[in-house]
């Protein structure tokens, strides 16, 4: 009888493990600029990542190393000259940026681009809860989503809950990003790509928008991707660290090789390590 439960469980233990479906999947992607001519340009060589649902990657690189390339391929904005990405099993490879809206959000540098500086951040909120939505061009801004708006915000602890019927053009960098981030996530994206969303901020803000960021992302277990040239933001945030160089992904922690990384040996891994792929899952 302990046999065949042991058996069945051993089973079962199986069949997840094949079922086992990652949230994003890249294989073997490669990108090369202007082939063939002066201007060739090679941005990526044979990257593969996967992502686990939940997971947050963040990646760094120095400049040239590929980080932008990657995401924008993510995105949709660039085609892979090889390689194959799937988000949820889906096989996304060939979908245009507009058709992986649905499945991806996406933060960008600059506080502006992901908000409307004319509408109000409740009209924003509402534009970004409308997303997909087919019929109509009223916002249905009843007043119980203005409430759950009110809530979310509130919960950032930036005062913002006060100022719902602001214009965006009216608010910091920081608390503009912050509307961002709420925006990109109020559908639940499958993929959240983070595109140094912290970089044109000034240091205290750009701590505070990552405050906001580790809340968002850990309280829907959104499974994200951020890019960072900021390395503390890398030691302190995400479950995941990967780096790349060359375009190829040269090093991939998670669990406890993770947590014992630090900024020196981080930076020597950087200056030292050759190009071979290293990678150190715990
Ligand atoms: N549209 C493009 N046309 C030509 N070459 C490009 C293009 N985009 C990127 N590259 C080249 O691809 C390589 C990788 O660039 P990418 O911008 O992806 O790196 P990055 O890691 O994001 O760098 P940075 O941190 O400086 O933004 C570089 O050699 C870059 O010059």
């Amino acid at each position: 009888m302990l046999r065949q439960l042991k058996q069945r469980h051993l089973s079962s233990v199986n069949a997840m493990r094949e079922t086992y479906i990652p949230m994003l999947s890249v294989e073997g992607v490669s990108k090369t600029f202007h082939a063939g001519t002066v201007d060739e340009r090679i941005a990526l060589t044979d990257v593969s990542l996967k992502l686990a649902a939940g997971d947050f990657a963040v990646v760094v690189g120095g400049n040239g190393a590929g980080k932008s390339t990657f995401l924008n391929m993510l995105a949709g904005e660039v085609t892979p000259d090889s390689g194959v990405i799937a988000i949820d099993g889906r096989d996304v490879t060939p979908l245009p940026t507009h058709r992986r809206a649905q499945h991806i959000a996406r933060v960008f540098q600059d506080p502006s681009i992901g908000t409307a500086a004319a509408l109000s951040l409740e009209e924003n909120l509402a534009v970004a809860h409308r997303r997909g939505a087919k019929r109509g061009f009223s916002l249905g801004l009843t007043t119980a989503l203005s409430g759950e708006f009110r809530d979310r915000i509130a919960s950032f602890d930036l005062g913002l809950e006060k100022r719902l019927k602001a214009k965006a053009s009216l608010l910091s960098g920081g608390q503009r990003q912050a509307l961002s981030l709420l925006m990109a996530v109020l559908q639940r994206p499958q993929l959240l790509l983070l595109d140094e969303h912290t970089a044109a901020l000034d240091p205290r803000t750009a701590e505070i928008v990552m405050r906001v960021t580790h809340q968002v992302v850990t309280e829907s277990r959104l499974t994200t991707l951020m890019v960072t040239h900021n390395m503390q933001h890398a030691l302190d945030y995400g479950n995941r660290l990967v780096m790349m160089r060359d375009g190829r992904v040269v090093g991939d922690l998670s669990g406890d090789a993770k947590r014992a990384m630090t900024m020196e040996k981080l930076m020597a891994t950087f200056n030292e390590t050759p190009d071979a792929a290293m990678t150190v899952n715990a």
